[in-house]
Parts: C-alpha cells; structure tokens; sequence
C-alpha cells in the first residue's frame, strides 16, 4: 500500500531493525539469540558505589535498555525511554515543566489524557488549554512550553498536520509532543516531521496482544532524554523487565500485524460505509476522511483503527448493537490481535467534560472499532449481523 498509493514510502528495513536493532548475541556471556530477561533488581558492586553498568533495577535493566534503544530506532530517533504504562509516559513529559508554565492539548485525545491534564497536572499549577488544530497558534502564550498533539486522535481520527504544527510551535519556541499510539512506528514517523517528542502507549499496537501495559518517549533532543531519564528513575515510572521481554518479542511481528491490521480494517470501513445503517465512517484510508491527502503526506499506512456513527442511533441501540457482536468484544482499549469494539462517550472518553465531548461528536452513536487479525470474512459478517439487531 506504501508508495505507489500516495502513501510516503514504507520505512526501509523496518521488520530487519524490529528484530536484530541492539539484540546483537555478542552482548551477552552466553551469545542468546533471544535478548534475556533480567529480572535482578539489584546489581553487584566492585567497590562502594563503583560498579560495572547497572546498580538498581529501577535506575537502568539490561532487558529495559534493549527495548528503549529498539523503540528508538523504529522511530527514526536516537533516545528512547519506557515506562509504566503510556499515561506513565505523558506523566513523565508533562513533568519536564513547573508550576506556572503553559501546555496546549489538543482538544480530541484519550479520556486518560485528557483527565491527567485537566485534574492531576492542573492540581501541580501547570495550566492546559485545551484547542482544536485551528486555534494553536491563537492560543500561545509567553508561558506556553508544550503543544501537545495526538495524530491519529483518540476517537474522532482526526489528522493533525505534523509538520505544519512542528513548524508553528518552533516559530514560537515551544516544543511539540506528538502521542503516535493510533499510527506506530511502522506507518508513522513523527520525529522525520519536526515533532520534538513521540509517545507510545505500548499497550496498543507496538505490544499487540493485550498483556502487556507500557509507555514509551522518543527524542532525538538529548537534553529532554536527560531530564526525562532523570524523571523516570526519581519518579519511579518504570515497566517490569518481563513486560520489557513481552514486548521485544512483540516487536518480532509488528511489520506484520500492521499490514494485516490495515487490510482488515480497509476492508471493514468499505464494507460499513456502504451499510444502510451507518452515518458516517471515520477512516484516514479512506478518501471520505476529511485529511485523507494529510495523513498520506506524512505516513505510509494506516492501523485498525476506525470509527463510525450508527444512523439515527439512540443509546439504547448502540448497546444493542454492541452487545450482538460475537467476534468483536466490547472492551476499551485497541491495537491488539482480537478486534475490539466500544462506545467512547460511556466509556474511554466517558471522563471527558460532556460539553467537550459534544463539540468533538463524540456522540452515543459512535462507535469506536479496533480491527484485529481474524479472518475478514467473519468480522464482516460479525458486524452485518449485529447492525440487523437495531
Ligand atoms: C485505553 C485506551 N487508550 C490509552 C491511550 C493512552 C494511555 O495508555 P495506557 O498504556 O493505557 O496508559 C495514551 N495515548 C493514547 C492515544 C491512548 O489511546 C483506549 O483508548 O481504549
């Protein structure tokens, strides 16, 4: 799909990186192919506070450091750090600034993130307004430090133009986060477009099988990769080394389940779209999405990820909807095997101020769908016969 249909180029050598970047057997005394997992939460010393690489778990962990410099590389960046879960990783951003700094968010993010703003990083005297993509630059203020972005966007599927509000934040001395969760590494390089941080919920796509919770922050901007290591270790926001070892296999079959993930979930959007009992469907790949030509420009493939609106839908029919689908399971969350299907407004967006969530439609009639890997034929008939229960 990467190319030849508007699409940027696949990134070359993807999969190879996935698999061999810093795994290297010579690494290790006994040359494992296979990065091992070490789960010591402490190190041996030499002497008093001379010791060889690691001293404590929390501080650095061989499998931790072997999954953050592979992440980085996925994303084209040259320092990455993992932690706890993705909002563990916004927790960790947001922490670069003080009491009194600015951060603009855009509007349409994760009900996670969104609460973290508004009620926990606001309680610490961080103030965040909250815009849509045209009311950035409006919004700058001599305190503003952070423009922080999602794209894809979490659930509308917004496209935020990368390198447009890379551009804008530069010319006002404002670093720009750019949370790439609903796009990963293999379709989407943020950093390529001036975007000084990515952030990853691993959870998602880049883990893919729905057991594993973890963040993850890549730079290229050596000074926040200190402060954010430094953050990371004085705050404790680390991942267990067995989820570090859980998600470096995972890694293994990402280049994979991403094309899968985006053929399935084309052909799902294209089958709802012609339903006659849906409004409206949300989809990049799609030419109906209203950024269409953006995303192309600035990534080389889509995920499973989509949403649509049910025509005429009371809330009463989308539950009824919801709870006839057999192969789908109703459940937050996205990004893993199984597909997955919720309603935003009651559930992950269920924190999010009701008057925001009506300006975004984040309505009872939308629906949020995470296309995994099963056969397409039964995800379509999965949701033909679930759409003849309302
Ligand atoms: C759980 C869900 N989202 C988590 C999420 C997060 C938070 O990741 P956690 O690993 O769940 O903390 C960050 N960014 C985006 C774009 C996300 O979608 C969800 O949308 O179902």
């Amino acid at each position: 799909m990467s190319g030849e249909s508007g699409y940027l180029p696949q990134h070359k050598g993807f999969a190879t990186a996935a698999i061999h970047a810093f795994q290297e057997p010579e690494q290790w005394e006994s040359l494992a192919v296979v990065t091992p997992m070490v789960s010591s939460t402490t190190f041996k010393q030499y002497g008093p506070a001379n010791f060889k690489k690691y001293e404590y778990g929390r501080s650095g962990n061989p499998s931790r450091e072997v999954l953050e410099k592979c992440l980085a590389t996925l994303d084209n960046g040259k320092y990455g750090l993992c932690w706890s879960s993705g909002l563990g990783a916004t927790t960790g951003v947001a922490s670069l600034f003080t009491a009194g700094d600015h951060i603009i968010c855009g509007d349409d993010v994760y009900g996670g993130t969104n609460r973290l703003f508004r009620q926990v990083c606001s309680k610490f005297g961080l103030e965040i307004t909250f815009v849509n993509e045209k009311e950035i630059e409006k919004n700058i203020k001599p305190n503003t430090k952070l423009i922080w972005i999602e794209s894809l966007t979490n659930p509308t599927l917004k496209v935020m133009d990368i390198k447009a509000t890379a551009e804008l934040a530069h010319k006002h001395n404002v670093l720009l986060a750019v949370d790439s969760t609903f796009v990963t590494p293999y379709f989407q390089h943020p950093l390529d477009f001036g975007a000084d941080l990515v952030i990853h919920s691993i959870t998602k796509y880049i883990n893919g099988h729905s057991d594993v919770i973890m963040g993850a922050t890549i730079t290229n901007n050596k000074e926040i990769y200190d402060k954010l290591k430094f953050l990371q270790n004085s705050m404790g926001i680390i991942p267990a080394p067995f989820d570090c070892y859980q998600v470096t296999r995972s890694l293994k079959t990402l280049a994979l389940r991403m094309q899968q993930h985006m053929k399935n979930s084309i052909q799902v959007a294209k089958f709802l779209e012609k339903h006659p009992k849906v409004a409206r469907v949300v989809h990049p790949g799609l030419p109906s999405h209203p950024q269409h030509d953006i995303f192309k420009r600035q990534s080389s493939g889509c995920s499973g990820i989509m949403s649509f609106y049910l025509k005429n839908a009371t809330l009463e029919q989308s539950r009824t909807f919801l709870s006839a689908l057999k192969i789908f399971t109703l459940a937050e969350s996205l990004g893993g095997y199984e597909s997955l299907a919720e309603l935003p407004s009651v559930m992950t967006h269920a924190s999010v101020p009701e008057d925001q969530r009506k300006v975004l439609k984040i309505t009872d009639d939308l629906i949020r769908l995470s296309v995994g890997l099963e056969d397409i034929e039964d995800l379509i008939s999965d949701l033909q016969q679930a759409l003849e229960k309302i």
